[in-house]
């Protein structure tokens, strides 16, 4: 350890996890004693105020620790051998030994003024942190922080989120972690209560976190709007989205392939985009009608429209029936006024369901259709680029947590 900074790396976490966390704690704790003795600045604080910062600085660790000794951290030494995916490219014998550096000022620590200051140090942790990892793998390393004592303190775990991207996924509360991650895919939605919705920059619509409306709870991966020209110089923000996945198809069938592919990489990887259209996913899109006046058929006309070419790049070789059918849902005379919900799902044996208002208008059977379908969000003319880009994000994170 360095003189003027606490410095912990971590070459490679195979096996070493534990004694990483449990490190971490002890320097933290005897820096701080450390430097409080030195400062002089250890008799005036009082004891409930050391204690208190303590047991931030605890959570914090506590929080590090299960961190890297569970989800993320047991897919960083995944073997470039199990990694197919030929968006990868592992470099010469190492393959992808994540290095993680996490650096903290002395003088942070020195000057702390605690209480106040303990979580103002762990935020800039949060920071250090941020610059290796993004902010939405952070958000899936919230959400696997172990139900320590009060560890629903806000100071500490909303601060970072909310300091970075309001559309990141909120802080999940993991409610008993004893009943078997490992059994659901490192994310448990059954073991956890989210907390907050997301919202959508562009419209301020807002979305849950999960959706559980199929029996298959589904976990919210990103959100976007759709611009349309109305006219040459006006265009309008007809709808908000949101794309939902089902961790644990996710997990089934790309968890292996994918694991050890850095995430930035797979947001550039069109093979990864595929898959993600071509595999039986269960997935869905939430939308969300944001202009008033739209009219069922208007907005039938333009799936259609969308689909028809996205099917023939799909399969040249389809039958459009599969079309015909989801247009055909949309005859009714519905009135679409703002805030209408409409759910697209896709499920893992390939029927695409169409549920508009509350009201389910139909399912059609073909598998074709849902990569059309999906495609329009994944695929490579997508109705908004930096959607798929979040999307493939919080992906990657939680196929790093299978
Ligand atoms: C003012 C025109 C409104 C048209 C609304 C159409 C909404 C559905 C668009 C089809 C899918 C897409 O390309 O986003």
């Amino acid at each position: 350890m360095r003189n003027d900074w606490l410095h912990f790396s971590n070459h490679d976490f195979d096996g070493r996890s534990h004694d990483f966390g449990v490190h971490l704690w002890s320097q933290i704790g005897s820096f701080v004693e450390n430097s409080l003795h030195n400062s002089g600045q250890f008799h005036i604080l009082g004891s409930s105020a050391i204690h208190e910062a303590f047991s931030c600085m605890s959570k914090f660790a506590g929080a590090l620790l299960f961190w890297f000794s569970t989800g993320s951290n047991s897919n960083f030494h995944r073997k470039a051998s199990r990694n197919n995916a030929h968006c990868s490219k592992p470099t010469s014998n190492q393959s992808y030994r994540h290095v993680t550096h996490i650096s903290l000022r002395a003088q942070d620590l020195a000057s702390l003024n605690f209480g106040k200051s303990a979580s103002s140090a762990v935020q800039h942790l949060w920071k250090e942190i941020g610059q290796f990892q993004s902010s939405h793998v952070l958000s899936l390393a919230a959400a696997l922080v172990p139900p320590l004592d009060n560890i629903r303190s806000r100071k500490i775990l909303a601060v970072p989120l909310e300091s970075t991207d309001e559309r990141i996924i909120g802080s999940i509360e993991q409610t008993s972690r004893e009943d078997g991650r490992r059994g659901c895919s490192g994310l448990c939605l059954s073991d956890m209560s989210w907390r907050r919705d997301a919202i959508e920059p562009r419209t301020g619509i807002k979305f849950p976190s999960v959706l559980d409306t199929s029996g298959l709870p589904e976990v919210l991966v990103g959100t976007g709007s759709r611009s349309m020209r109305i006219i040459k110089f006006k265009s309008l923000k007809v709808y908000a989205f949101g794309l939902y996945i089902h961790p644990h198809s996710l997990c089934e069938k790309l968890g292996q392939k994918y694991a050890s592919v850095p995430i930035n990489e797979l947001t550039n990887c069109p093979d990864f985009y595929h898959d993600l259209l071509r595999e039986d996913i269960h997935m869905t899109v939430r939308l969300v009608v944001n202009c008033n006046g739209l009219k069922v058929t208007t907005v039938r006309d333009a799936f259609e429209k969308s689909l028809r070419a996205r099917l023939q790049k799909v399969n040249p070789n389809t039958d459009y029936h599969c079309l015909s059918a989801f247009r055909s849902y949309f005859t009714r005379d519905i009135p679409l006024p703002v805030g209408t919900t409409i759910y697209f799902r896709r499920t893992a044996n390939g029927h695409l369901i169409t549920e508009i208002g509350g009201q389910q208008m139909g399912v059609v059977h073909s598998k074709d259709l849902c990569r059309a379908f999906f495609d329009m969000y994944i695929g490579d003319v997508p109705v908004s680029p930096q959607a798929k880009h979040e999307i493939a994000k919080n992906v990657g994170s939680i196929i790093r947590s299978c």
